[in-house]
């Protein structure tokens, strides 16, 4: 036994942290030293050994797209459960991982693009919003910083959408546009527009805007804080132990 894990409180699950020294990472490292059930073993950044966190039992990842990908694999192959809230999942991507975990069964790992509670509710109602109208627009609206666009959620939500009204035999939205400066209808995910706007002083907001005949409905969903996603990890760290396999967003876990 090492001498972190000599420190650990009597049943604590100990829960290490790569992208520790970032905005989500070190709003993560807090919220586990806040709970009594948790304790935190490791607090990873870039340019530390991984190994640093091989006495964890659960990963939280929130470092970048580029370097997602080999802390997963580091994890599953040592059988280290993983919490991943970095963006930059294609299907792709996913299917990567599921082939590592077939190697390891008894490994969870969950990936979700938005850990509020909120957020994955809008994209619940937007899902179940889809079928009822021709025209749909996401909007997501985050701080400067942000390496990537259009967001994690806006292309998941993009996805389920465009899932929902393929299944409900929708064609594409209609839209006349001939003539187009590059980029001016946002990027098309799955056949739905996806707008990326960035400015200081916002953190991560979304809109997803429907129209039909003579109406709009608009679901909106606003992160003011970065504590707006600790309840999401921390409820996929303790649950993550009892799902093996992948479990892609809250959903499974809130129901
Ligand atoms: N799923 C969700 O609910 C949320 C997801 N995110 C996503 O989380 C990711 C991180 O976001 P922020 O914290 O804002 O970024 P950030 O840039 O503040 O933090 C990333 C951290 O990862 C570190 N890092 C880079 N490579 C690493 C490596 N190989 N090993 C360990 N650490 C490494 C960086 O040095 C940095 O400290 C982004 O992909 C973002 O979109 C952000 C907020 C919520
Ligand atoms: O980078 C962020 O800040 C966020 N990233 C995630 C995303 O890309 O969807 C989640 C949330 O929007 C905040």
């Amino acid at each position: 036994m090492t001498d972190e894990q000599e420190k650990v409180p009597g049943g604590a699950v100990r829960v290490g942290v790569l992208g520790a020294r970032g905005r989500m990472g070190a709003e993560v490292c807090r919220a586990v030293d806040g709970a009594d059930d948790l304790a935190l073993v490791a607090a990873v950044d870039q340019g530390d050994e991984l190994s640093a966190a091989a006495s964890a039992e659960v990963v939280v990842d929130f470092t970048t797209p580029d370097a997602v990908m080999d802390n997963l694999r580091w994890c599953i192959e040592r059988g280290v459960h993983a919490v991943v809230g970095t963006t930059g999942f294609t299907g792709q991507r996913l299917e990567q991982v599921r082939g590592w975990l077939a190697d390891r069964p008894d490994v969870g790992v969950v990936i979700a693009p938005n850990f509020g509670i909120g957020a994955v509710l809008m994209m619940q109602f937007a899902a179940r919003a889809a079928r009822h109208f021709e025209s749909v627009e996401i909007i997501e609206q985050h701080h400067p910083r942000k390496l990537d666009a259009p967001s994690g959620t806006a292309t998941h939500t993009a996805r389920l959408v465009a899932q929902a009204r393929a299944e409900a035999g929708l064609g594409p939205a209609p839209d006349a546009t001939r003539d187009e400066v590059s980029g001016a209808r946002g990027a098309d995910i799955d056949g739905v527009r996806v707008h990326a706007v960035r400015a200081t002083g916002l953190l991560a907001h979304q809109e997803v805007l429907f129209g039909t005949l003579g109406e709009t409905l608009t679901i909106r969903h606003d992160s003011y804080d970065r504590v707006s996603f600790m309840p999401g990890v921390l409820l996929a760290v303790r649950a993550v132990r009892q799902r093996p396999g992948l479990t892609v967003g809250l959903d499974a876990l809130l129901d």
